[in-house]
């Protein structure tokens, strides 16, 4: 008997001890798998905490800091850039009275919001004058004024990293303070053909590589629905001055989302145009290699969706690529989105507001056009961050350090650190870490790098695969709204939701779709073909009329 139930005993441990070892041998891989999966699962859990943590800490330093906004009372501030352009045409407004309108608010905001930091009121006041004077004179016919000059008199911002004669052209570098640009971009050049008239620069973040518009040549610019919030970066003057109507429309540049999070986090348009199809000359820092180059592009900042076209159709000088002159039928559009990047680690997760966006478009388009949105999953997307730092590497670039001297010699990036504790660096702290973590990641050519400009050339084509002609992709523009000033330090990766498009050199149209429950502003971004931004810019009007875009900060009217 004794000798039976030892033996069941001891099968039973053999058994035991079989299963274990089976479950090791089966389960190596998976066990490690597994492992990974419950670290990541950890990591997530702790970033959740520390990214709850530092929001509540920044809102005791930042929140109670709000101050309120002075109204829109001017409402020729209200209107777009093309119809204040058409009303100057037509003598109903005088391009004079019109900047009067934009110079008087930049007075009434600034000392606020700091998006404006150079200005040329005075020259512009001539233009204006001319272009009243040209109009008055009656010697060219307004369908032809409309044609070839469709800005006339119509005052505009740009940022301070895109150089306008005799303006300063610092990108936020203090050791730049002093650089007066000698020419304008090719783009200022072709706004200033057509009749628009700069009035002034607007804030960047320190040499336009962040996304909150902080420097030590302007200092910090704050978000106009709630000052104790950021305006993103690195065109976050831009997107500023076009929220609090100080301008009548922006031209911003955008190499990871600096046009696109600037006008998603203060409610307003900005479309990135397809690789190329915009000239990049005129810029400080320069795209360090050609392919930065691709990535980088220029483009049109406003209130009104019905500006972007015409603004692109005049700072790409119409390139043909983009087909501007074609009408596009939105029911003719096959529409998809995507609500995340499928939960990439240390990225917050898209908030409920945004995801809740999808649903209402795809309501929408339904009930006003029938048409079915799909959803999809691009599992890449998870990729977003890595994909970007490995395609921004440069085998023989200016390094950070070496950019932030305005390419005379490089900073002691610990030094910098050591005074920037006792205020006494020239630089941002951001600036400064991202000298730190400039060499981290993988290195240009090995295996890593490889591995991930495969994964995007990948992406790409899946992308452009699923797009095809006459395709759209909905996706966040970023995963929440505006944080707190500095708390982009807990998350800085959150950018990669813009970046990535970059990286897959497509075009996309930042749409305001209204405010969150903080009263904030939300949208997604529109990404089309390489070529097909018209339908970005299609799908923003159609976004417009069926949600609002633009909600001004406060108006009394
Ligand atoms: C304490 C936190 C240190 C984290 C350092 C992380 C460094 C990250 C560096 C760069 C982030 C790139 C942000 C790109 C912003 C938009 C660029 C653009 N001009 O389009």
């Amino acid at each position: 008997m004794n000798t039976v139930r030892s033996d069941v005993k001891k099968r039973r441990r053999l058994n035991f001890k079989f299963i274990l070892r089976k479950i090791g041998k089966m389960g190596s891989e998976k066990r490690r798998d597994g492992l990974k999966e419950y670290c990541r699962g950890i990591s997530r859990i702790l970033f959740g905490l520390v990214e709850v943590f530092c929001h509540w800490f920044f809102s005791l330093i930042y929140g109670n800091n709000k101050e309120s906004m002075p109204p829109i009372k001017d409402l020729l501030l209200l209107e777009s850039a093309s119809t204040v352009a058409l009303k100057i045409r037509n003598k109903k407004l005088t391009s004079e009275q019109v900047l009067d309108s934009y110079i008087e608010r930049i007075k009434e905001v600034n000392p606020l919001l700091n998006c404006v930091v150079a200005n040329r009121f005075d020259e512009a006041r001539k233009e204006a004058r001319a272009a009243d004077v040209l109009i008055n004179s009656g010697t060219i016919p307004e369908e032809v004024l409309a044609k070839e000059k469709p800005f006339l008199g119509v005052p505009f911002t740009t940022k301070d990293c895109i150089s306008v004669k005799g303006l300063i052209h610092s990108a936020g570098l203090a050791c730049r303070k002093n650089i007066i640009a000698e020419e304008d971009a090719t783009v200022i050049a072709r706004l200033k053909d057509v009749g628009a008239i700069v009035i002034g620069l607007t804030n960047v973040s320190e040499l336009c590589m962040w996304w909150e518009s902080a420097n030590k040549v302007h200092g910090r610019t704050r978000n106009p629905y709630d000052t104790s919030r950021i305006v993103g970066g690195s065109s976050g003057g831009e997107g500023c001055a076009q929220a609090c109507a100080a301008s009548a429309f922006g031209i911003g540049s955008d190499i990871g989302g600096s046009i696109r999070m600037p006008a998603y986090f203060n409610g307003v348009f900005g479309h990135k145009p397809s690789s190329l199809t915009v000239p990049n000359h005129g810029q400080y820092p320069e795209p360090a290699t050609d392919e930065q180059n691709l990535f980088l592009g220029l483009g049109p900042i406003c209130r009104r969706a019905e500006d972007l076209l015409p603004l692109l159709k005049v700072i790409s000088n119409n390139n043909p690529v983009l087909r501007l002159d074609e009408s596009v039928d939105i029911k003719k559009i096959r529409f998809f989105y995507q609500e995340s990047d499928g939960g990439s680690d240390f990225i917050s997760p898209v908030s409920p507001d945004i995801k809740e966006l999808f649903v209402k478009i795809s309501k929408h388009l339904d009930k006003a056009y029938g048409i079915k949105t799909s959803k999809v999953s691009l599992k890449q997307f998870i990729l977003s961050a890595p994909m970007w730092f490995a395609a921004m590497k440069s085998p023989s670039g200016p390094t950070f350090p070496n950019q932030l001297t305005n390419l005379k010699g490089c900073i002691n990036p610990y030094w910098e650190m050591l005074k920037w504790i006792f205020r006494l660096s020239d630089h941002t702290f951001i600036a400064l870490a991202t000298c730190l973590v400039e060499k981290g990641g993988c290195k240009y050519g090995d295996e890593k790098h490889q591995f991930l400009l495969k994964e995007r050339d990948a992406l790409r084509l899946e992308v452009i695969d699923l797009l095809g002609d006459d395709g759209v992709l909905l996706y966040p523009t970023h995963p929440t709204s505006a944080p707190y000033h500095n708390e982009p330090l807990v998350k800085p990766f959150n950018f990669s939701y813009t970046g990535l498009v970059n990286v897959l050199k497509l075009p996309a149209t930042a749409v305001p779709m209204g405010l969150d429950r903080h009263g904030l502003p939300i949208g997604i971004q529109v990404i089309a073909k390489h070529g097909n931004d018209r339908l970005c810019l299609a799908v923003a009007r159609e976004l417009e009329k069926g949600f609002g875009g633009w909600v001004p900060p406060e108006v009394d009217a």
